[in-house]
């Protein structure tokens, strides 16, 4: 149980660095889908390819990355992933053909899934196990200000020194960071026992089979998978013209209240990661609570007649704030059923999952409102039977949550420690007390 240190801060803050900056190169296109339009004579369809092709290279990058992770350990990793998005960028920022753009984003979507689960399999290295689900969160939080670098500076850099010297400049942040990360990040504490394993490929093939078969990756996987999905899909692309399209909402009320969403997140964060810490046999109990209360607020937005008032739509937005900090519990699921040799597979499993949610569901919202309104004009109606989609995927996370928790329950108990339902421990806590 190491102790944290100056050092143990100095690591995990230039980890937070990259992964800000992972999540700055990730979002750089998002303000410049005009003038990427203009410079690849490219409409909003191939856009969204591009964007698609990103994200699917993450989801499929995080076992490969988790087996990597626990081969050459955090520090090779964070920094070759920081050059490749380095790479990316360069492309971006020289190239005119349509297919040029479209590999530089698969480049940086590669980069940018050999950040998050790398700085997050330093954090049980360099902190005491009681602080480990606290940093997560923090590092999730942290991240995001790489987005917020994404917009209004890169909109000044796009009008000012212009596309190439904005996308060149982007790379060279990568290179510094890959740099910065070489000097300054060590996987393991000096004098630490712990050691990043560099076997056979055969060894990490099967240290990857035993992760899959620990009910606890699992169990996080599906924690990850159910409350990951629905903020990030509102987050990331359908909450913005859901709001303005569907609910008539003036662009500004909207762009607030996805702020909001971020903000609302500061506060969540901290809280989750305390009550991991403090009740680490209640996480799963904390993910059913998330769902309730996003089932529940969706289902009465959906059900309203016409737009929900904006109280209610408040709440919903405040719910879906969780998406980030309720996710993140899933990883600590990862840490605490698997040895830390195999950590970093353990975790990129976990991490898949949400990102496949959100992927499958962006895709078929977005099928669903072509065919209801194939003129592109929605109605408030199109939305809402286009989010019912988001009910099948709750439903198959959910039977999956239940059957791995009964698993990594039936698993503990069989190391001896037995976890009554959540209703049955407070009637006792309420009896021993009174
Ligand atoms: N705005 C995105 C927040 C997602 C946080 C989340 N728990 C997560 O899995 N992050 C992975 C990443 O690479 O951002």
């Amino acid at each position: 149980m190491p102790r944290s240190t100056r050092r143990s801060w100095l690591v995990w803050g230039v980890g937070v660095l990259a992964y800000a900056v992972a999540v700055f190169q990730r979002t750089s296109l998002s303000v410049a889908a005009e003038p990427a339009k203009e410079r690849f004579a490219i409409g909003a369809a191939m856009l969204s390819i591009f964007a698609v092709a990103q994200l699917i290279m993450y989801a499929a990058m995080q076992i490969p990355v988790g087996v990597l992770v626990d081969r050459f350990g955090s520090r090779l990793v964070i920094a070759a992933g920081a050059l490749v998005m380095a790479a990316g960028q360069a492309l971006l920022a020289v190239t005119f053909d349509p297919a040029g753009a479209l590999v530089a984003r698969v480049l940086v979507g590669t980069g940018d899934a050999m950040t998050f689960i790398c700085v997050l399999r330093l954090i049980p290295a360099w902190f005491s196990v009681s602080q480990v689900p606290i940093i997560t969160q923090l590092t999730g939080l942290l991240g995001q200000a790489g987005q917020v670098a994404s917009t209004i500076p890169l909109v000044a850099a796009l009008a000012g020194p212009g596309w190439t010297a904005t996308y060149l400049g982007a790379a060279s942040v990568g290179v510094l960071v890959a740099v910065l990360v070489l000097a300054a990040v060590r996987n393991v504490p000096p004098g630490s026992t712990a050691h990043v394993t560099v076997g056979s490929w055969r060894q990490a093939g099967n240290d990857l089979i035993d992760s899959f078969r620990a009910p606890g990756t699992r169990l996080g996987l599906w924690a990850h998978f159910t409350t990951q999905f629905s903020g990030m899909v509102f987050a990331l692309l359908w909450g913005y013209p859901f709001m303005t399209i569907g609910l008539g909402y003036p662009p500004e009320l909207a762009g607030g209240l996805l702020t909001m969403m971020v903000l609302a997140a500061v506060v969540i964060g901290p809280v989750l990661g305390r009550l991991t810490a403090q009740f680490p046999l209640r996480r799963s109990n904390l993910i059913f609570g998330i769902l309730i209360a996003t089932i529940g607020m969706w289902t009465i937005v959906l059900l309203w007649p016409g737009a929900a008032p904006l109280p209610v739509f408040v709440v919903l937005i405040l719910v879906l704030s969780a998406y980030g900090p309720g996710s993140a519990v899933g990883f600590d699921f990862a840490r605490t059923f698997n040895p830390s040799t195999r950590l970093g597979a353990a975790t990129g499993i976990v991490n898949m999952g949400g990102f496949v949610a959100s992927l499958t569901t962006i895709f078929v919202i977005g099928v669903v409102l072509d065919l209801l309104a194939r003129g592109g004009a929605y109605t408030l109606t199109d939305f809402k039977i286009a989010f019912c989609f988001q009910y099948v995927v709750w439903a198959f996370g959910i039977v999956s949550l239940r059957r791995t928790r009964r698993l990594a329950r039936a698993q503990l108990a069989a190391e001896g420690t037995l976890i009554d339902p959540l209703p049955h421990a407070i009637a006792r806590r309420w009896r021993q007390r009174h």
